[in-house]
């Protein structure tokens, strides 16, 4: 038995609101989803957008697909006009691929609404649509928009769209949830009823859904469980308004728990890498709680669960993450127990096993300070330094002691504003003092610490400071606001790690966390660099 895996996060993906592929953006994605392994890439609308035209035409030198082919998109014919003489026809036609979607109405309101015409014009629009583009060697599949909400209201005339797209050659009629509101036990009553109706094996049929209810890919696998053997849907669920079917969803649940060869051998574990990549294309943050390819879909943040998995990972996750090319990840928070923290710890290196007195030292300390406003679930390198300084023999130098540190911040009456910094330190037996202005005092504060270190650790030349987040907590028991400050740093390695650092005093929060920053890279860093 074959599936139709039909994507088309280059035509319904592409009206997501925010998003604006340019033709080398597309052509990328394309190459990407045709990795991926779907049979089917809907690139767009020839002769709706220059771009889309343009689209059609690199891609026939500059694709070289191993899967997938390429579909073009368009309407029907325009009521009242000469198919043939109808430019947008042309149009598909020009964009020289071997298939081409259709879309038409198929809900008698919009039909008379919308189109303004007639019911009769509109199946003449359908039928005389597919029969020339078959008759010119394309295979046709067509979209019936509002095909759920019309066969509710007018079953007879969404019925007729169908069974007259089929008898003019149609390969596929796709029943669209244009408006997104179908539940799953409609979509499948639907079905059906539509089978019953013309005598036609739900194999003619596919399937599109919109996620206005939320339930896009739950309908989509109603649909296959009830016969239909091509399904549409984008990467990462890009669409209109909520968006759409989630492919990446849809595909891992047909595969992995129902058991259908949807897609060729070896492409599901390549899913989180596509999904990253095209995110990153559409210049969309990959979102982290997405299903099956979420940095947090194998992430495990209760004491509990790590306890079971510390004995088997299937026990806490529904499949093997690295089936869809993911990773398990333990997070250490007030939540963990002592398995989390020697399961965090194993995955940064760290054996706790033949310390048990160790892991619940850590595991105290980690709820203590959490309780006070820390939070270790971003920063593993903080974590790392507490769990060396619990272990004999592995705690990480501190590669300085302070004697003290003092930032000012000057408003000059020309109204610049300057920060200076000057740190008293004793590095390996040594007094230093070093000052650094900065553009502001915790850059002022990092540039002196540097000042001062570099000639003992020449490593820090690498170091970066890349990203610096503040937040603010509420006070608790009669305490004022104090305030949480993540560091990421990053090395001339391509390495990055994140500390962090709380105090009521944003400045003293922040010395914390640059202070674990440094000793965390030297630590890390061999001697000779
Ligand atoms: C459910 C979906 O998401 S389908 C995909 C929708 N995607 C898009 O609309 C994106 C691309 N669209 C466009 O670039 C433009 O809307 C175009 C080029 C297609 C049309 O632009 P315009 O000619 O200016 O028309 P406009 O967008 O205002 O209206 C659509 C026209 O198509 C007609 N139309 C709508 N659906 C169909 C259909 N299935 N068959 C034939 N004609 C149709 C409408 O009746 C309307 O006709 P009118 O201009 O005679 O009133
Ligand atoms: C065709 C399409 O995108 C829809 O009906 O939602």
């Amino acid at each position: 038995m074959t599936y139709q895996v039909f994507d088309t996060t280059l035509r319904d993906g592409a009206q997501r609101e925010g998003i604006s592929y340019s033709v080398v953006d597309k052509l990328a994605v394309a190459r990407l989803l045709d990795e991926f392994g779907v049979g089917f890439i809907e690139g767009g609308w020839p002769g709706a957008m220059p771009k889309d035209t343009e689209f059609f035409r690199r891609a026939r030198t500059e694709l070289d697909l191993k899967h997938a082919v390429l579909v073009a998109f368009g309407s029907t014919r325009k009521a009242g006009l000469d198919v043939a003489a109808d430019p947008q026809v042309r149009a598909l036609l020009d964009a020289e691929t071997p298939v081409v979607c259709l879309v038409a109405k198929s809900d008698i309101r919009h039909v008379e609404r919308a189109l303004r015409t007639t019911a009769a014009e509109n199946l003449a629009m359908v039928r005389d649509s597919v029969t020339h583009l078959v008759a010119e060697g394309r295979r046709v599949f067509l979209d019936c928009e509002h095909f759920f909400d019309g066969f509710r209201y007018e079953p007879a005339y969404t019925s007729a769209v169908v069974e007259t797209a089929l008898e003019a050659g149609a390969e596929v009629v796709v029943m669209c949830d244009t408006n997104g509101g179908m539940l799953p036990s409609q979509v499948t009553g639907a079905i059906g009823e539509l089978t019953e109706r013309l005598g036609v094996s739900p194999a003619r049929l596919g399937i599109h859904t919109q996620n206005d209810t939320g339930c896009a890919v739950a309908n989509t696998i109603a649909a296959v469980e009830a016969g239909v053997r091509h399904f549409q849907g984008t990467a990462n669920g890009y669409g209109e308004r909520p968006g759409n079917a989630d492919l990446f969803a849809v595909v891992a649940n047909l595969q992995l728990k129902l058991g259908l060869p949807v897609l060729p051998d070896g492409c599901l574990a390549q899913m989180v890498r596509v999904s990253h990549a095209i995110a990153e294309i559409a210049n969309i943050a990959p979102d982290t709680h997405q299903a099956y390819v979420g940095a947090a879909a194998f992430a495990h943040k209760a004491g509990l669960h790590a306890s079971a998995i510390k004995v088997d990972p299937l026990l806490y996750n529904h499949v093997d993450p690295a089936v869809v090319g993911n990773d398990m990840r333990i997070l250490v928070t007030e939540m963990a127990g002592r398995a989390s923290i020697e399961l965090k710890s194993r995955e940064l290196g760290l054996d706790l096993a033949g310390h048990p007195d160790a892991a619940g030292r850590v595991t105290k300390r980690v709820k203590e300070l959490e309780a006070g406003g820390w939070s270790f679930e971003a920063a593993d390198a903080s974590f790392e330094l507490l769990v060396r300084s619990e272990l004999p023999g592995m705690g990480a130098a501190r590669p300085f002691a302070l004697e003290s540190y003092r930032v000012l911040v000057e408003h000059r009456e020309d109204g610049a504003v300057v920060s200076e910094a000057t740190v008293k330190l004793r590095v390996r037996g040594e007094r230093v003092i070093a000052t650094a202005e900065g553009n502001g005092p915790i850059n002022a504060l990092d540039e002196a610490l540097r000042v001062g270190l570099l000639r003992h650790y020449p490593e820090l030349r690498g170091f970066e400071l890349a990203d610096y987040k503040v937040r603010i907590l509420e006070g608790s028991h009669g305490t004022g606001a104090i305030t949480r400050v993540l560091v990421e740093t990053t090395d001339s390695g391509g390495r990055d790690w994140t500390t962090v650092g709380v105090h009521p005093n944003v400045v003293e929060a922040s010395w914390h966390a640059l202070v674990d920053a440094l000793t965390y890279g030297v630590a890390r860093t061999p001697a000779e660099v």
